[in-house]
């Protein structure tokens, strides 16, 4: 085609004419290459030329244009449908929500009805054995791309101790559980196979270093290298008003500004991985997700699989009773005006305004049971991987979004600083076809849920009677469950008391730890354990070793067993020492570590009884 003679002095063709209304961009077209030339067009059919305005003429800056076209790229490539879909959709949301819709717009919620389970009963024990079974079949997917803001932690949360006694962190304590169920259901399968169960952990630009230097660091806590892997999440670029025009870094006019785009990324993750295809091509049948601090998860995980495995769910949520206003979403049963139904997490924030707008004056509110009568979601998925894989074969993982803008004032036409779509991975049953068999497993909180998630000052002003869900008491949880379920095999536990760590009041019980490998469900603790057992208020007690069984022991002290899978060792008769006392820490004390002071008490290793057996053999611990 004929160019004129101005033009090609400067370097543009008339087929550059899609660009005429962005000089700036046009001038550079020649610097470009096709692939970069596309994305440009995408970008201008979608209203986006203000990103170029000062752009200067070719060869002032050039490897700054190539490396926003660079970053364009990612952001093109990472979400589903591209950034012309990202757009697209984030300017429906924006009209939406300008518009004040209401996003449960003709639906009306209802209590929804599930399994619920309670510990230690037969039911309970059938559906722990259940699960086991089923473990082998499972794969696991740890979100943690999240950067724990409300906790204000500077590492990740996965390296946190999940408790002081043994210091193992998160990580460990998630690793080693999996190890165990892996080993149980092998067992169970008559021990022929033995498969690995895999683990995927989603990270962020925030998390991924650390995550895999935690990992590298501790030889992957007894996991094969190859049994984890890493995805990480891409964050999605910012607007900047309701025309979703997308904001330019402040500190960086060649970058688009950017945030997470939330949990729900792992579906299209997993998607795109390929995992699925791959798990599915190995026989395996459930995935399951969880978060990154809940150091009671894996009591709560072999009954609600085995909950999953007999009622054949599609979907199962774990619950725990939530108490009204708790930062927990509500299980929902959604009815539509004409007739479509769902069983859906609606998110805290959206719960009491879905209430008041259908006919319960009081929002979110406490039924006669002192808790909110919708169940609390934990963010415990278990998915069937066949009819996961079906449905991401229409989706490619992509879920309901919402945008949630801080307008400037009540006209909602300028933000106060600049927003993105966000997606939750509880949303995922949005889109499923009715006939899907989406269940939910409710169990004790005590039970399956303790996460960590405020710091000292705000779990301090949580109002009495909620959860304040901190490191403090995201620890003491762990003791009173084990003290709890040793009380119920029939050991003699002394009550608890209470005392105030960081401004909270806890209840302080035996401070009981027990690696996964020793008991993952009640009928090994049964098994391993008797009712001429007891253990006093002031003490501590860690059990490293599958073969180690208390048979009469009355503790009232420290005591630490280690022993290798061979050595089978029975603990009698009266322990008593000084043992290990709590001592208060302020957390605004600087000489002690983050870890510590965020917790509000250290423990002080007075004296204990240590026993580690390292032969095989049959071994009796005494004083
Ligand atoms: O972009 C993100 C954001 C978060 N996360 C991860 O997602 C998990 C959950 O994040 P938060 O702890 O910040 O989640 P919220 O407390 O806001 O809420 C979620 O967890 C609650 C239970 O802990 C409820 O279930 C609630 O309905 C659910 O949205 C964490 O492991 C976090 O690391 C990501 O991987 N990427």
């Amino acid at each position: 085609m004929a160019t004129s003679a101005a033009e090609e002095l400067s370097g543009l063709s008339i087929g550059d004419d899609w660009a005429a209304s962005c000089p700036s961009l046009r001038k550079n077209l020649s610097i470009l290459s096709p692939d970069q030339i596309e994305l440009a067009k995408i970008l201008l059919n979608e209203g986006q030329s203000h990103l170029f305005n000062h752009w200067p003429d070719p060869g002032a800056e050039d490897e700054k244009k190539k490396g926003f076209f660079d970053q364009v790229a990612r952001l093109n490539s990472s979400y589903p449908g591209g950034l012309k879909a990202y757009i697209q959709n984030a300017r429906k949301l924006l009209a939406d929500s300008k518009a004040g819709k209401n996003p449960y717009d003709g639906f009306t919620p209802s209590v929804p009805s599930g399994e619920v389970l309670t510990f230690g009963d037969d039911n309970f024990i059938k559906l722990e054995e259940a699960g086991v079974r089923e473990a082998k079949n499972a794969a696991f997917v740890l979100v943690a791309g999240g950067l724990g803001e409300r906790l204000g932690y500077k590492g990740i949360k996965l390296a946190l101790p999940a408790e002081t006694t043994t210091g193992k962190c998160f990580l460990q304590q998630y690793i080693e559980s999996i190890l165990a169920l892996q080993e149980a259901s092998c067992k169970l399968a008559g021990g022929q196979q033995h498969m690995q169960i895999p683990l995927v952990i989603m990270t962020s630009d925030d998390t991924n270093a650390p995550t895999l230097k935690l990992l590298e660091s501790n030889s992957y806590f007894g996991m094969v290298p190859s049994q984890v892997k890493l995805l990480k999440q891409e964050k999605v670029a910012c607007l900047d008003d309701n025309d979703a025009r997308l904001a330019l870094d402040p500190n960086d006019k060649y970058k688009i500004q950017t945030k997470p785009h939330g949990h729900g990324d792992v579906h299209a993750l997993l998607y795109s991985s390929g995992m699925l295809y791959h798990w599915k091509s190995a026989g395996r049948k459930w995935v399951l997700f969880f978060q990154d601090t809940n150091g009671l998860l894996f009591k709560a995980i072999p009954a609600s699989l085995g909950v999953s495995a007999t009622k054949g769910y599609d979907v199962n949520s774990l619950a725990v009773p939530r108490k009204a206003k708790e930062a927990i979403g509500g299980i929902t049963k959604l009815t539509h005006a004409d007739g479509r139904t769902m069983v859906i997490n609606v998110e805290y924030n959206q719960l009491d305004p879905l209430l008041r707008a259908t006919g319960h004056p009081d929002g979110d509110v406490n039924c006669e049971t002192g808790y909110s009568p919708y169940p609390g979601n934990i963010n415990q998925l278990i998915l069937k991987l066949d009819s996961y894989i079906e449905e991401l074969g229409k989706t490619r993982g992509a879920i309901a979004e919402f945008v949630n803008p801080k307008y400037k004032d009540s006209s909602k036409t300028s933000f106060k600083s600049s927003t993105r779509l966000e997606c939750m991975m509880q949303d995922y049953p949005k889109t499923l076809p009715p006939s899907a068999n989406v269940g939910f497993t409710v169990m004790d909180t005590w039970l399956a849920y303790a996460p960590v998630k405020n710091n000292p000052e705000d779990a301090a002003k949580v109002p009495k009677g909620n959860p304040h869900h901190s490191a403090t008491t995201g620890e003491m949880a762990i003791y009173r469950a084990n003290s709890l379920i040793l009380r119920k095999a029939g050991v003699q536990i002394a009550d608890p008391v209470n005392d105030v760590f960081n401004g909270q009041e806890v209840e302080v019980w035996p401070r009981i730890t027990w690696s996964p490998m020793w008991a993952l469900i009640f009928a090994d603790v049964k098994r391993k354990v008797n009712d001429k057992c007891f253990v006093s208020q002031r003490s501590t007690l860690v059990i490293n070793g599958q073969n180690v069984f208390l048979d009469g022991l009355s503790l009232d002290g420290t005591l630490v067993v280690n022993a290798i899978d061979e050595a089978e060792v029975k603990v009698v008769g009266s322990i008593q020492n000084k043992g290990w006392v709590l001592k208060h820490v302020d957390y605004k004390d600087t000489s002690f570590p983050e870890e510590i002071r965020m917790r509000g008490f250290k423990i002080e290793k007075l004296e204990q009884l240590e026993k580690s057996y390292t032969e095989p053999g049959n071994f009796c611990l005494s004083s």
